[in-house]
């Protein structure tokens, strides 16, 4: 089971940004999506969630068309956390955490109890169950974060889409909630696309990477197998090292001294 791309194109008002793009995300793993500003990354987390449709190719998941698949029926599937919140939220966190339940309630029903101990769950496991009776307007960029994450764990979908999660998160929260997506990659068996900057974090939780470069796929695969100096540098122009700590663990450094 996965989401497959397959020869995917896509343009914005005639203009090229997604130039033929096929890889797969399988289930229980975490797949990031790496590229410099401005290579397609957000155009293609939203093409695989429906928001936009390709010009060429497809995707699909689990065998599923996401084109010829009704928005309930996606939103069952895929679970996804945008890159920064816009626009004027007027809800509680809790009641924003819950409504990740929508896809799964008839059109009249309203959320019941088992729906608030999902919601519970989430914010507990992303460590903002103290914010659950505050406004959304008013707590800071990290913790909305941290409520989009919790909304989207709690939507319970077997594919998560996540465009840079941790871009308003501290250090120790950018870990925390990476090491909880990928307790839910091995307990639950979700499947993971995650876009983000830091080629580091990548290392460390990706089980398989995407390197895009210019809407196109540079380089995919197992995480160790494209993690590769030479990868790095062409893909961010400029040079980088991958150094090997004696207890095995590998980090990326530039050569800025
Ligand atoms: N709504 C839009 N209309 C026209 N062009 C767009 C639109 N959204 C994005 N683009 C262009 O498409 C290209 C890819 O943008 P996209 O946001 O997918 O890149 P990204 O890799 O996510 O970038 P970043 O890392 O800066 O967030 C860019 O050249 C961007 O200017």
């Amino acid at each position: 089971m996965a989401i497959e791309m397959e020869a995917v194109r896509f343009g914005y008002r005639g203009a090229e940004v997604i130039r033929g793009a096929s890889f797969a995300v399988p289930e229980g793993s975490i797949t990031c999506l790496l590229g410099r500003n401005g290579s397609g990354k957000t155009t293609l987390i939203r093409l695989v969630n429906g928001i936009l449709r390709p010009q060429a190719g497809s995707i699909r998941v689990d065998g599923h068309d996401v084109a010829l698949s009704p928005r309930p029926a996606v939103a069952r599937r895929i679970a996804f956390v945008p890159q920064e919140h816009q626009g004027v939220f007027p809800y509680g966190v809790e009641e924003l955490v819950v409504m990740g339940r929508n896809p799964h309630l008839s059109l009249i029903s309203r959320p019941g109890r088992r729906d608030f101990a999902a919601a519970r769950a989430a914010m507990e496991a992303v460590g903002i169950a103290h914010l659950a009776g505050r406004d959304y307007m008013q707590i800071s960029g990290g913790e909305r974060q941290l409520v989009l994450i919790a909304r989207a764990l709690t939507q319970e979908t077997p594919y998560l889409l996540m465009d840079e999660p941790t871009s308003h998160l501290d250090f120790s929260n950018q870990h925390a909630i990476m090491a909880i997506v990928r307790r839910i990659t091995r307990e639950r068996g979700v499947g993971v696309l995650v876009a983000m900057h830091d080629p580091n974090l990548a290392l460390a939780f990706a089980d398989r990477v995407v390197m895009l470069r210019e809407g196109q796929v540079y380089r995919a695969g197992p995480a160790a197998e494209v993690m590769t100096p030479e990868h790095l540098q062409a893909l961010y122009q400029m040079p980088i090292d991958v150094v090997a700590l004696p207890d095995g663990r590998r980090i990326i450094v530039t050569e800025a001294r």
